[in-house]
């Protein structure tokens, strides 16, 4: 509440640009001549009034753009003297509001004007609403005031009693801009002004708490930066420093991944991909492990030979030279390769493509047990092409990542095998060994197969892309060649991408050529010793590999030759003998010791494997190549023994099933041979094929089986010479079976002379080499019977029959 009353005249001292409120004590500068004018006129008026008239009066009216407020305040001059910079001065304190009249120039240059005080009215006792108002504008005022460490103020402040002189007192304010002042100077109502002046506080309030923590986010990041900054400073100094005392110079450290992948010859696609690497990398922090990943990636970017090829040598009658100069026999495998050299120098003449597609014979797979030369006849289709050459160990291998990469973002990641075997050969054409293929795995890591197939497929392999690469990899020049032991464990849709070359193995004659014509000189180098300083006789190297070894490779051999040599070099160094030396098969006990493996044959008597009933020799075909295998059958005691068939030695389920097979022939054909086959019928029967702890598995032991019980039964022992391979059913017919070549090497290897083969494998015995046929007389069946009949002795020899 206010209204006007007591009509004054009193000279006006413009403000410019400033208010002053009551209640506020201000100095004002009298060099400026409107104001000293008002201040001496005021002077003068009271001076007039005689002593009562109290302290000298002013108006003072704010001045905004040449225009006054239409209210000011009555200013008492409190003093009159000098300001702190010097110059005169007065303090005049704000007193009340006056509305202003007419006005007058008067005596002094002064302006004096009517006016009337405005009287202000504060309802008594305060309602609740406004006593809440002054709380607030209290807090917020000290909240103010100790932001800006005005902590004497505070006081005073909380000291003020009265809403007008609350309100008034924001006067102070320096964050007011003048109009907002008037406004609060022109508000006569003390509630409403106590109310405005509260507005602008909270405002003022809220906009510097922005500002402050904007201000704190600027500076956080200004100090995080410069911390940064003197970090990076002074690592670059420590680093001068080790360079200095390593004796490196500056630059030395081959940081400039920039410069390097500018004058790397790199397609541009992969250029592209490594600049932005390097933008990354120059980037990132030196010590930041995404700064190490993306070296590590350069790196193998840079190593891998984009643009580096070999030039191919076509030249097919100089290939054949090769294949034949580096291995021995191996007639098959060599037309083979040549044939398929051929074609792909036809077809590269012609500007074609690799012959692609499903059965497309992009892949040569090399099958055969170990040691028959699978890895270094593919060397030589290296060598014979002119090209590199990679082996890749697929043994083992089942995460998919092996082949393909990981994903950088794991951690310690790194290309796959592929990409590798690319930037070991140093040039994107090499010839690359897929070795033991048969041997990768798949499980929860993804199927590592799978990702051959990719890398196998010439509709794809042109683009594979690596995990970790990341960018596209061009193997289409790549030769890709796999092996495998058994054909049997590789994955069905990488074999149809396969053309097969087999490696059976090797005869004895072939073995002593091998041994002869390359083992023996590479061993002799080996072993420090000229050509000619040993000479082994032809029937030495057939002893070495007949009794040393058996095997369907020549790997041991290669390895009882190396044992030999070195002896003999020691024995030379030791003066114990004289070179040059021929070594007879006689020498051999004394350098490397006894035979390991004597034919059955060979063997006492007493001491044969089928020296009981119920053994029998089989042939079989392991991850080894070709094998002799027995088959031992005995019958439990009736009042001891368990019934029923019980079967040991790691079988797989169709040996199993042909066991079972087996028992039910000769439970329902026995009695027609004549076989007490009665005692089957309460006695337990074990079938035990020894070597237990190779797992086996397979159909073809079906014949040997037979033998094995009807030998029991009958108490005939199985001639100790023959060796047999057939599956049987139940009617006892002779089915075929497969890797009768292999067998049938083993069969050789092992002493036997004669084998029972199925009547429908007769056109195999064409891949058997003639020198094996010769010493072996094949019996080809189509019935079980016929395997009897040749397989157990007569019935005269006297045994007795092991309970
Ligand atoms: N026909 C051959 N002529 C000359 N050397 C041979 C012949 N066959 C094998 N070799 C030699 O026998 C050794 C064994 O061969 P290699 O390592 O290539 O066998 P592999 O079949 O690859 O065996 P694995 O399956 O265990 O890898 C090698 O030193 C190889 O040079």
């Amino acid at each position: 509440m206010a209204h006007s009353s007591a009509p004054l005249t009193l000279p006006v001292l413009p403000l410019d640009d400033e208010v002053v409120l009551p209640g506020m004590v201000v100095p004002l500068d009298l060099s400026d001549t409107e104001v000293r004018a008002a201040v001496e006129a005021a002077q003068a008026a009271a001076r007039a009034d005689g002593p009562s008239a109290g302290k000298p009066r002013v108006l003072l009216v704010p001045r905004i753009d040449g225009a006054y407020a239409a209210t000011g305040v009555l200013g008492t001059v409190e003093q009159v003297g000098r300001l702190s910079d010097g110059d005169p001065g007065a303090l005049i304190r704000g007193v009340t509001r006056v509305r202003i009249g007419a006005g007058t120039t008067g005596p002094g240059g002064a302006l004096w004007v009517e006016g009337a005080t405005v009287e202000e009215t504060v309802p008594d006792p305060l309602p609740g609403q406004v006593t809440e108002l002054v709380k607030e504008y209290k807090a917020l005022a000290t909240e103010w005031l100790k932001k800006r460490g005005a902590w004497q103020v505070v006081d005073r402040v909380q000291q003020i009693e009265g809403v007008s002189a609350l309100a008034d007192n924001s006067g102070y304010s320096p964050f007011l801009t003048t109009a907002q002042k008037v406004e609060l100077l022109e508000t006569a109502d003390p509630v409403a002004r106590l109310k405005l002046a509260t507005e602008h506080l909270r405002e003022h309030l809220a906009e510097q708490d922005v500002a402050e923590s904007i201000a704190k986010d600027v500076q956080e990041g200004v100090d995080k930066q410069q911390r940064e900054f003197l970090l990076r400073r002074q690592l670059d100094a420590v680093r001068k420093e080790l360079r200095e005392l390593n004796g490196e110079s500056e630059g030395e450290e081959s940081d400039d991944y920039r410069a390097r992948v500018e004058a790397a010859d790199l397609p541009e696609k992969v250029r592209e991909a490594a600049l932005k690497e390097v933008e990354k990398l120059e980037r990132s922090s030196d010590q930041s492990p995404e700064g190490s990943w993306i070296r590590t990636w350069l790196d193998t970017v840079l190593e891998l030979p984009w643009q580096e090829r070999t030039e191919d040598v076509y030249d097919i009658a100089g290939a054949r030279a090769v294949l034949d100069a580096e291995h021995a026999g191996l007639e098959d495998v060599k037309e083979r390769i040549t044939e398929y050299l051929a074609v792909r120098k036809r077809r590269a003449d012609r500007g074609l493509g690799v012959v692609g597609g499903r059965r497309g014979g992009a892949v040569l797979a090399l099958v055969g047990p170990p040691g028959v030369g699978k890895t270094s006849v593919a060397e030589s289709v290296a060598h014979a092409m002119g090209r590199k050459f990679v082996r890749v160990a697929l043994g083992g291998v089942r995460d998919e990542a092996e082949i393909r990469g990981h994903r950088r973002t794991y951690v310690g990641a790194l290309p796959g095998r592929i990409v590798r075997a690319v930037k070991e050969a140093g040039s994107m054409n090499p010839v690359v060994l897929l070795d033991e293929i048969d041997k990768i795995g798949s499980d929860f890591r993804g199927d590592p197969a799978a990702a051959l197939l990719e890398v196998l497929d010439p509709a794809q392999n042109h683009t594979f892309r690596d995990h970790y690469l990341e960018v596209e990899l061009d193997l289409s020049d790549v030769v890709f060649l796999a092996t495998a032991n058994v054909l049997e464990a590789i994955p069905e849709a990488l074999l149809d991408r396969m053309e097969l070359v087999r490696l059976d193995g090797y005869t004895e004659d072939e073995k002593v050529v091998i041994a002869r014509d390359h083992l023996l000189p590479r061993q002799l180098e080996r072993a420090g010793l000229d050509a000619g300083e040993v000479v082994l006789e032809e029937s030495a190297l057939r002893r070495l590999a007949g009794e040393y070894t058996r095997e369907a490779g020549v790997r041991n051999l290669e390895r009882s030759l190396a044992r030999l040599l070195r002896k003999v070099a020691a024995q030379h160094e030791t003066g114990e003998r004289a070179l040059p030396f021929t070594v007879t098969p006689d020498d051999l006990r004394g350098l490397i010791g006894r035979p390991h493996h004597v034919p059955e044959s060979a063997q006492d008597p007493a001491e044969r494997r089928t020296s009981v009933p119920g053994v029998a020799t089989g042939l079989a075909v392991t991850g080894a190549g070709g094998d002799v295998l027995f088959v031992e059958a005995s019958l439990a005691d009736p009042e001891t023994g368990a019934a029923g068939l019980t079967l040991t030695g790691q079988l797989g389920d169709v040996m199993k099933e042909s066991a079972q097979i087996a028992l039910s022939f000769l439970r329902s054909h026995g009695a027609e041979l004549e076989l007490p086959v009665a005692d089957l019928k309460d006695r337990g029967v074990h079938v035990h094929f020894p070597a237990g702890a190779v797992p086996k598995d397979g159909p073809s032991a079906g014949i040997t089986l037979v033998t094995a019980l009807s030998s029991l039964l009958s108490g005939r022992l199985v001639r100790t010479d023959v060796a047999m391979t057939g599956e049987v059913s139940l009617t006892g017919r002779v089915l075929p079976i497969g890797g009768l070549k292999q067998k049938l090497l083993a069969a050789h290897r092992a002493g036997i002379t004669t084998v029972v083969i199925p009547k429908r494998n007769e056109p195999d015995l064409d891949d058997v080499p003639a020198e094996v046929l010769e010493k072996l007389e094949v019996h080809p069946v189509s019935d079980v019977r016929q395997v009897l009949e040749i397989a157990l002795a007569p019935a005269e020899v006297p045994v007795p029959l092991a309970a």
